[in-house]
This record gives C-alpha cells, structure tokens and sequence, in this order.
C-alpha cells in the first residue's frame, strides 16, 4: 500500500513585490513528499529554496496553487488554524540549532509540548524519549555550551520531533558541521524517516544529497523534473 502523501503541492507560485519590481520567486511547483521519505531539496542560491520551505512550513502562503498537509487544504485557514496544524504536525531543525542557551537539553526538547499544551505528567517521559532516539538521554540535563555541534544539532532534532510531528523540514542542518557529525545526523534522518516520519532537507552538500531517496532541485523558482532516486 502506498504511504499518504504528507505534502501535496500543485501549481505552487510565489511573487515577491519588491521595489525594483516583481520577482517570482516560485512557478508552477507540484510535488508529493510520502510518509517515510527523507527527500532532499537542493538548488544555486536565489532558486527559491527558502520561499519554498517557508510555505511548506505554513510561515508563508503560496501566491497560487494549493498546498495540503496531511490531506489538509492550507488555503482555507484562518492564521490561527495554521498555527495550531503548523505546531501538531511540523517539527523545524536549522543550520544554527537554536537552542535556548540557559536551558538544559530536557528543557529545550519539552518546550514544543509547552506551546501544544500536552499534560505536564507526558512532558518528562516524551522529551527523554526524543532523546534517546537520537542517542542523548544521558545528556538530558546538559547545558546547551556543553554540548558538540552534533550533540547540539541531535538535540534540535530531538526537539522537533518530541510531539511527534508528521512532517520534519530541515534547513542546511549539516551546514554548521563536520563530515563525521554530518553522517550521524543524516543517520538519525533516515532512521526517522523508515519509522514514518517525512522528512524534508534543505541542503547544498551533495553528500547529505546522496542520502536522501529522492532529491528535487530547484532552478529559476521551477521544480527540474529530472528527479533523481538515490537509494537510502
Ligand atoms: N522578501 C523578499 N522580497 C523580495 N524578493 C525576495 C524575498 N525573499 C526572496 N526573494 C527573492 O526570491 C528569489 C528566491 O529566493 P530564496 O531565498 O527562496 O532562494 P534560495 O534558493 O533559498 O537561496 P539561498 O540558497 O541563497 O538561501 C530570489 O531571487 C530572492 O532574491
């Protein structure tokens, strides 16, 4: 049986008003991304990469076309709908972490259920969980300065992933790393990815690229149709 589809764009556009004119940033762009897929979204700088994980990740609305998240059509959403199925279904891991300095790595990975709002009871158990699926439930009382930049990155994916999201968007998650920390969390990508999260990463190096089962690259706001399936 094929896997849901988590994202379903069609015919996604984006102009941008800028003062030196239009600039369209985004044109004609239909993908689907399945549960269970690390998909990787590659392309030169100015593509569109950004304009295009900004509304996969409901931060921005497409100009045209539609976008459904889970079967969910965004379109029609009021600001707040989009906030609360931005916060229940999408979990965001970036270049620079974003980690709360004077926070442990347990405060860190429990603040997403805060803001859902999840028991008090759930909080403790959920964020060790998260945790040790990326291997640091011992470090669950470590300040964030304590940690190695991959330690720190397997935290932001711990946090992002604690409410268990159906969709993971990750912007150069590797950019701030070394190939060995690279490889560890490309690891952790995948492993999530095969228990049935979608996982979308944002890269330029081609080596996290390999990793993906499918890469989409972006040229000139335009999705280039000759897809390539790497096997994971
Ligand atoms: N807020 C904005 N106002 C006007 N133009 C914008 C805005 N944001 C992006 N653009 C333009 O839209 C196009 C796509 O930009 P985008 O940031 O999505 O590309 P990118 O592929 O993410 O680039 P990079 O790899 O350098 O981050 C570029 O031409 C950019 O200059």
């Amino acid at each position: 049986m094929t896997a849901p589809a988590v994202i379903d764009t069609r015919s996604v556009g984006r102009t941008y008003e800028a003062v030196s004119g239009p600039v369209r940033a985004l044109d004609g762009v239909s993908f689907a991304v399945r549960a269970g897929e690390l998909v990787a979204i590659i392309g030169p700088s100015g593509s569109g990469k950004s304009t295009l994980l900004n509304i996969l990740g409901l931060l921005d609305r497409p100009g045209e076309g539609t976008y459904l998240l889970d079967g969910v059509d965004t379109a029609g959403l009021r600001e707040k709908e989009r906030t609360r199925l931005r916060a229940e279904r999408i979990g965001f891991v970036f270049q620079a972490f974003h980690l709360v300095a004077h926070k442990s790595a347990g405060v860190n990975v429990v603040l997403p259920l805060v803001y859902n709002r999840a028991p008090r009871h759930e909080r403790r158990r959920a964020a060790e969980q998260a945790l040790d699926r990326v291997n640091l439930r011992h470090r669950m009382d470590a300040l964030p300065h304590t940690l190695s930049g991959g330690e720190k990155q397997r935290v932001a994916i711990a946090r992002a992933t604690v409410h268990r999201p159906s969709l993971l968007l990750c912007d150069e998650p590797t950019g701030n790393l070394d190939t060995e920390s690279t490889g560890m969390i490309m690891d952790h990508l995948a492993q999530l990815a095969s228990e049935g999260l979608a996982v979308v990463v944002v890269t330029h190096d081609l080596t996290v690229a390999e990793r993906a089962d499918r890469v989409l690259r972006v040229k000139d706001g335009r999705l280039d149709r000759a897809e390539e399936t790497c096997g994971r």
